[in-house]
């Protein structure tokens, strides 16, 4: 409860510092977070890779679905809230990097996600910044990997649409406000 307390606190003093890049008031909630990973084989990844990671709320979920012997490459912005998850979460496979998730590539050695997490506030991003993330999503997946994404708006399913063979759409409306749920799967079967 005080964990939550103090994640929400952090997460506000994000946002007011900057507003866009953070896009939200509130952290996700858990229960929108399991119906956005229900959308994906985050069990069967040797390699999960989440974009916007914030305060964790996605991350402690991925790893609590993730085998043992897979990873997370967390990737976050803020360098309050990366350095955070990494005093918070001791596990052997996260690797938290402070870094734009446009270069996400260049913390992957070489390898591609089966499994890609967004938590990243397309909508309220500048249109370049938007575009050029967009384009790391199906770039950072294996043929036929998934990358699910969360977003309060249903306006970049024809971004996703452009960018992956399949996109499947959720809403929950366990969430404040209600959010968007996508799946895209990138072309190929590996
Ligand atoms: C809507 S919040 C979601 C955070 C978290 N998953 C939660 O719900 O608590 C978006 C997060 O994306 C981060 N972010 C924004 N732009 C980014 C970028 N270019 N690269 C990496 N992280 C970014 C923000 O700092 C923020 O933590």
């Amino acid at each position: 409860m005080r964990q939550g307390l103090a994640d929400g606190a952090r997460f506000l003093r994000a946002f007011l510092a900057h507003p866009r890049q953070v896009g939200a008031v509130l952290p996700t909630s858990r229960t929108a977070i399991r119906a956005m990973l229900d959308l994906a084989d985050v069990p069967a990844a040797r390699l999960v890779v989440e974009l916007g990671a914030g305060t964790g709320v996605a991350t402690r979920e991925i790893l609590a679905r993730l085998s043992p012997e897979a990873r997370l490459v967390a990737v976050e912005i803020d360098p309050r809230l990366a350095r955070r998850l990494t005093e918070r979460i001791g596990d052997p496979r996260l690797q938290v990097v402070c870094d734009s998730a446009e270069d996400v590539d260049a913390h992957l050695d070489g390898e591609a996600a089966d499994v890609l997490v967004s938590m990243l506030p397309f909508t309220s991003l500048d249109a370049d910044l938007r575009r050029r993330l967009l384009d790391q999503l199906p770039r950072a997946l294996r043929p036929g990997g998934t990358a699910v994404v969360i977003q309060y708006s249903p306006l970049i399913l024809g971004e996703l649409r452009r960018r992956f063979a399949d996109v499947r759409l959720r809403i929950t409306p366990w969430n404040v406000p209600p959010a968007f749920l996508f799946a895209g799967t990138r072309d190929g079967s590996g």
